[in-house]
């Protein structure tokens, strides 16, 4: 199973996951605690292992912003994690050529079918650290990252939904960061399945 630590906005975050070499980041270009302007997500790019692939985190953001941040090789994904609809992706795929996650909130969100490379579950609150009831996965047709809520405590049972990544934000930070060990450990744990 592949791991995306995502929500990283210090030169420090991008230490730790260099040295622990999750799948993939996440850079948060949305509103939030963790958000990065694109100039800071360039400076961080050119400090991260080019095997480890970055992801654009994106709330109903214009398509303009979004190429920029992709033409100028800041990010390998992007996640759009609004109420972005079929035609807004029609869209974005005409400006964009990298692969896209739609992520839904279970149990708000209509879980439809979009034409995008991968789904995202997620909570109700995106980064907020709250999980949702996990035997509601259904199979889907595109591969799911899991999130929301994930941490060392409950890893375990999010190995056994058996989807193609686990996504992990809240659960690898202490005091509003990043923390190393935490993130060391959850690594070692899907590493070692
Ligand atoms: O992380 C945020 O602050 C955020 C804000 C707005 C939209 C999306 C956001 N995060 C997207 C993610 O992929 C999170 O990693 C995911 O929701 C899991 O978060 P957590 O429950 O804290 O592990």
């Amino acid at each position: 199973m592949k791991i995306k630590i995502c929500g990283l906005f210090r030169e420090e975050d991008i230490a730790y996951v260099n040295k622990y070499k999750p799948d993939y980041i996440g850079f948060v270009f949305a509103a939030s605690k963790r958000q990065v302007t694109k100039e800071k997500a360039y400076a961080l790019k050119q400090l991260l292992d080019p095997d480890i692939q970055a992801v654009g985190v994106f709330v109903n953001a214009s398509m303009t912003f979004i190429s920029e941040i992709v033409q100028d090789h800041i990010i390998d994904l992007i996640q759009l994690h609004g109420q972005e609809d079929e035609q807004y992706i029609k869209e974005l795929k005409e400006v964009v050529d990298v692969p896209i996650i739609k992520a839904m909130r279970v149990g708000k969100d209509e879980m439809k079918s979009y034409d995008v490379d991968y789904y995202l579950l997620d909570g109700v609150r995106p980064g907020s650290g709250q999980s949702f009831d996990w035997s509601q996965i259904q199979e889907l047709e595109h591969p799911i990252f899991l999130a929301g809520g994930i941490s060392e405590e409950n890893i375990q049972e999010a190995l056994k939904t058996n989807v193609y990544a686990l996504d992990l934000s809240s659960g690898v930070e202490k005091q509003g960061v990043k923390n190393e060990a935490l993130i060391k450990e959850v690594i070692r744990s899907v590493r070692n399945g």
